[in-house]
């Protein structure tokens, strides 16, 4: 069959696509990937080619669909993603496109394993950074309504997003991720972020959806947390 638009294209590029991951979940993973890196870019908060973000397609084995590296966030388009295993190493045998996988794919997986989140974004935004450098043992907010769209109780609770030093090794990152998540319970609802020292926040969620109302929702608690200390 000859293509006759470019979404037509996208899905005869995905011959490849590997058991249990259809051509219509990689054909719309790509697009809300790209859909949704512009979108960070218009915000500031994936300046160049920072940032990167990842959605989960198969929980066992592991599979993430994950921006290639290097790119400009705010220009992706839909087959400029690849797909990553637990260690966030390229799947093996999967077409797509000749990307390398995020430099910080390895994290992603890390994250999406542990938290068992469908999604996962990474953004370089600047209160994100400079919230970090103030607090690097962790930044407590307590008494704000924001605080009810990340899961937690506007009044008398106080939620206290992570913050782990930065480092380019996946694995070093990881592991500081993992001693720093709380785990949820039924009391208390987890935190869906982290903050990386000098570096950006990771935020994650059920889907892209609210992967990214959580990120948007800490980056607003953050300004509002250092615009009034
Ligand atoms: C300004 S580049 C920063 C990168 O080193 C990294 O932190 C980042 O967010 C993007 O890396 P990428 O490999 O493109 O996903
Ligand atoms: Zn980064």
């Amino acid at each position: 069959m000859t293509p006759t638009t470019f979404q037509d294209e996208f899905v005869i590029e995905h011959q490849f696509a590997p058991d249990g991951i259809t051509d219509a979940t990689l054909t719309q993973s790509g697009a809300l990937l790209a859909s949704e890196a512009a979108r960070f870019a218009s915000l500031g908060w994936m300046r160049g080619t920072s940032g990167n973000l990842s959605v989960t397609l198969q929980r066992d084995p592991l599979r993430l669909a994950v921006t290639g590296s290097g790119l400009d966030k705010g220009e992706l388009n839909p087959l400029d993603f690849v797909i990553v295993d637990a260690d966030g190493d390229l799947a093996p045998g999967i077409g797509g496109s000749d990307h390398r996988p995020s430099a910080e794919a390895g994290l992603h997986a890390r994250i999406a394993r542990v938290t068992g989140a469908g999604a996962v974004v990474h953004v370089h935004a600047l209160a994100a950074v400079v919230a970090a450098e103030h607090w690097p043992t962790g930044v407590e907010l307590r008494d704000l309504e924001m605080l009810k769209g990340i899961g937690h109780a506007a009044h008398d609770e106080t939620v206290v997003i992570p913050v782990i030093p930065n480092d380019q090794d996946m694995v070093v990152l990881g592991d500081a991720f993992e001693a720093a998540y709380v785990r949820p319970t039924a009391e208390n609802a987890q935190v869906p972020a982290i903050l990386v020292g000098r570096h950006g926040m990771y935020a994650w969620g059920a889907d892209m959806n609210q992967a990214r109302w959580h990120a948007e929702l800490i980056e607003w608690l953050l300004r509002f947390k250092l615009e009034t200390r």
